[in-house]
C-alpha cells in the first residue's frame, strides 16, 4: 500500500519512437495507462504497457532514466537500443518511486547474469511467458550494490546510463542503492489511506502528534498529481506537507466578498484550472478555516464545475484537530468552527480518528497532553507543569526557543537577541525564481527573503535534511562560526550532535495556473522565539512556554504539545486557568463517537 508493490503504475503515458538525431517520430499517447514491470521466459525485465487493449511489451536492456520530476508524477524512460521512450506523467509520486527503485535495483542484479544469446533462447524453446515482478529484497540492493563497487573500483561504467537523483551523503563515491526508506503507516493511518483511496470524502482528526500531517503527505503521495490540490489554512502548515494555503488555490482574496463576487473571482485564467482539474483537494488544520469560507467555497465548486453534487464532485480530504487553534475571529464575535458549517454533512462521508501519539513517546507526559487538550487540569497537572519552570534545558550552548502568544514578541525578542551578540552579522538574501511573487512566496516560504545571523545565534531548522541524523524540520542548534570563502555558509551545531555546513535549499511553491516559483535560501529561522500560531503543527526540541497572555482555547494545549519530552519543556507561569477547550468541539466530538461516525481502526475491523 505505501507507495505499491513497484510492480505497477496508473498514469499517463506517451510512447515515442525516436530517430537517430532523437526527435520523435511517432508518438502515442494513452490518458489512462497501466505500466506494468515483470519478467518474461528468460527473466529478462519487461516493461508492458496496458491501455486495456493490445498491451505492448518493451525488454528493458541498456536504458536511460529522467527523474527530475519524479516528484510531480512525472518521469522518462529511454530504451537507447531501441530508440524508444515512455513518457509516464500524473502518477502518484509515491508509487513511481517504489516502481523505479525496483526497476533501477532489479535491472542492475539481472546484468550480474550472464546474458543469454539468440541462439540459447532459440534452443530453450520456451513459451511465452510474463509475471509481473516480485517485490525488492535486501539481497537485491545487496548484489546490485556489488556489482557498483565492482564498477567503480575498475573504474568500469555499468551498461545502463541511470541519470536516477542519488542520495547526497558521500557524494565523492558512487551511492550506495537502498530498499525505499518510506516509513510504515500504523493500523490507524492505513485505514484512512484506504477509506481516501475508496474515493470517499475524508475528515481525520486527532490529538497532536498523532501522525495526521505525516499521513496527509502520504496521501498526496499517492493521489494522481495533476488532479490532487494539497492546501492548509495557514502558510506554514501548507509548507510542512508541500501544498500551498487554501486561500491561494480558491483565489478568492480573504473569502469576505459575497458568494457572487467571490464566484467570479474563482473563474479567473489563473484561477480557474484550480477548480476545474481539481478532483482530490487535502486541507491542513481544517480547524482554523471557518464555517462561511467552508460553505462558499462549497457553494463555488459547485457553481463553477456545473454540478449538483456536494463540493462539485471533488473529493475532500481533511484533517486537524478542533481542539487546538481555532478560526482567527474577525472582530469580536467568535468565528464558527466549519464542522458548524451548512454544507459540512452533506460533504464528509467518513470521520475517523488517529489515537496513537507518535510526538511522544514518554505515557506520563502523553496522558498530561490528553487532559490539557480536553481542558482537564488536575492539582497533579498543575503541580507538574509549575515544576517544570525549574528545568534547565540549555544544552550545548543551545537555549530554549521561547513560544509567544503574540508576534510582536516574537520579532522583538529575536531581533534583540541578535543585536546583543557580539561579532559581525552575516545576511543571507533569498534567491527567487520570480522576484514579482515575492508576496505570495513570503507567505508560504518558511524561510525569510534576509536572513541574519551571528556566531551564537540560536537556530532552528526548517527542512528534513536526513532523518535518521536527527537534522528534521524544527531541529535546534547554533551558529557555530562561518566557513571562509566568498559565500560564508554558517556551520551549526544541533542538539541531536550533529554539526552540520547548511548550505542553500530550494523551496518550491504552486502559484496560480499551475506555475512553480522557487526560492533558494539556506534552511534556518531564527529560533530565540516563535509564536504559538506559528508552531502549529511543529515537533520541537526544547521550548520555553509562557502562557499568561494566551487568548484562545486550544492555544495552551498547541505549545505545550510541541515538545518532545516534559524534560525538554519549561513553563514559566503555569495557571491552570488559561487551559481551554471549546465547549462546541468537545460537543462535536461526543456527538460523533455517540452516533459512531467517528471511527476508529477497531471499529471499521
Ligand atoms: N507512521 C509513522 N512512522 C514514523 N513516524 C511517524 C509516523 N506518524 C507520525 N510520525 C512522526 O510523529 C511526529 C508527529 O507527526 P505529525 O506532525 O504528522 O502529527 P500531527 O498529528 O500532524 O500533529 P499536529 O496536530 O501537532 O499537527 C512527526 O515527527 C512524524 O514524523
Ligand atoms: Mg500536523
Amino acid at each position: 500500500m505505501d507507495g505499491g508493490a513497484g510492480d505497477q503504475l496508473q498514469c499517463s503515458a506517451a510512447v515515442e519512437r525516436l530517430n537517430a538525431a532523437g526527435q520523435a517520430i511517432k508518438r502515442q499517447v494513452i490518458r489512462k495507462a497501466t505500466v506494468l514491470l515483470g519478467r518474461n521466459e528468460f527473466q529478462e525485465i519487461i516493461i508492458r504497457i496496458e491501455d486495456g487493449k493490445v498491451p505492448q511489451s518493451y525488454v528493458l536492456k541498456e536504458f536511460k532514466l529522467f527523474t527530475k520530476f519524479v516528484k510531480e508524477g512525472k518521469c522518462t524512460v529511454q530504451l537507447l537500443p531501441e530508440n524508444i521512450q515512455l513518457l509516464i506523467s500524473n502518477c502518484p509520486p509515491d508509487q513511481l518511486n517504489v516502481f523505479l527503485k525496483t526497476l533501477s535495483i532489479k535491472h542492475q542484479a539481472w546484468q550480474t547474469l550472464k546474458p543469454l544469446t539468440y541462439r540459447d533462447k532459440l534452443k530453450a524453446a520456451l513459451p511465452r511467458s510474463f509475471e509481473t515482478i516480485s517485490p525488492l529484497q535486501q539481497r537485491d540492493v545487496q548484489k546490485a550494490n556489488e556489482l557498483r563497487s565492482k564498477a567503480t573500483s575498475k573504474g568500469l561504467a555499468d551498461r545502463t546510463n541511470n541519470t536516477m537523483r542519488t542520495s547526497k551523503a558521500n557524494p565523492s563515491k558512487r551511492p550506495v542503492l537502498s530498499l525505499p526508506a518510506a516509513r510504515k503507516l500504523n493500523k490507524e493511518q492505513a485505514a484512512v489511506l484506504t477509506a481516501v483511496l475508496s474515493g470517499k470524502n475524508v475528515f481525520f482528526t486527532g490529538s497532536a502528534g498523532t501522525g495526521k500531517s505525516f499521513l496527509l503527505k502520504r496521501i498526496v503521495g499517492s493521489l494522481p498529481p495533476k488532479s490532487t490540490y494539497a492546501t492548509a489554512s495557514t502558510g506554514v502548515a501548507a509548507c510542512h506537507i508541500g501544498g500551498t494555503t487554501l486561500h491561494s488555490f480558491a483565489g478568492i482574496g480573504s473569502g469576505a466578498a459575497p458568494l457572487e463576487q467571490c464566484i467570479e473571482l474563482a473563474q479567473r485564467p489563473g484561477v480557474l484550472p484550480h477548480w476545474t482539474l481539481c478532483r482530490h483537494l487535502v486541507i491542513d488544520e481544517v480547524s482554523m478555516v471557518d464555517a462561511p469560507l467552508f460553505d462558499k467555497l462549497e457553494a463555488i465548486a459547485r457553481s463553477v464545475r456545473r454540478s449538483t453534487e456536494p463540493f462539485g464532485g471533488i473529493q475532500l480530504i481533511m484533517c486537524g484537530d478542533f481542539l487546538q487553534l481555532p478560526p482567527v475571529s474577525k472582530g469580536k464575535e467568535k468565528a464558527a468552527f466549519c464542522f458548524q458549517a451548512r454544507s459540512w454533512r452533506k460533504v464528509i462521508q467518513v470521520n475517523m480518528e488517529l489515537t496513537e501519539v507518535r510526538r511522544q513517546t514518554d505515557q506520563s507526559f502523553i496522558s498530561l497532553l490528553q487532559a490539557v487538550r480536553v481542558g482537564r487540569v488536575t492539582e497533579e497537572i498543575t503541580a507538574k507543569l509549575m515544576e517544570s519552570a525549574y528545568h534547565k534545558i540549555e544544552r550545548d550552548g543551545i537555549l530554549a526557543t521561547r513560544l509567544c502568544t503574540h508576534k510582536d514578541d516574537v520579532e522583538l525578542t529575536n531581533e534583540n537577541k541578535l543585536k546583543q551578540l557580539p561579532g559581525s552579522e552575516h545576511v543571507f538574501e533569498a534567491l527567487d525564481s520570480d522576484p514579482s511573487q515575492v508576496k505570495t512566496i513570503d507567505a508560504q516560504s518558511p524561510v525569510s527573503r534576509a536572513l541574519q545571523l551571528k556566531v551564537g545565534a540560536q537556530v532552528m531548522l526548517t527542512r528534513n535534511l536526513e532523518v535518521e541524523r536527527g537534522l528534521v524540520n524544527g531541529a535546534r542548534g547554533v551558529v557555530l562560526g562561518f566557513e571562509p570563502g566568498k559565500q560564508g555558509l554558517p556551520r551549526v551545531r544541533f542538539l541531536c550532535g550533529a554539526t552540520e555546513v547548511l548550505k542553500r535549499e530550494r523551496w518550491m511553491f504552486k502559484v496560480g495556473g499551475g506555475l512553480y516559483v522557487s526560492r533558494q535560501q539556506l534552511p534556518l529561522k531564527l529560533a530565540w522565539a516563535i509564536s504559538i500560531h506559528k508552531s502549529q503543527g511543529m515537533t520541537l526540541d526544547c521550548v520555553e512556554i509562557s502562557l499568561a497572555r494566551v487568548f484562545e482555547c486550544g492555544q495552551a494545549y498547541v505549545a505545550l504539545s510541541r515538545a518532545k519530552t516534559l524534560e525538554g519543556l519549561r513553563v514559566m507561569d503555569f495557571d491552570p486557568r488559561v487551559v481551554r477547550a471549546d465547549p462546541d468541539v468537545l460537543l462535536f466530538y461526543k456527538q460523533l463517537r455517540k452516533e459512531r461516525l467517528l471511527m476508529q481502526v477497531e471499529i471499521i475491523n
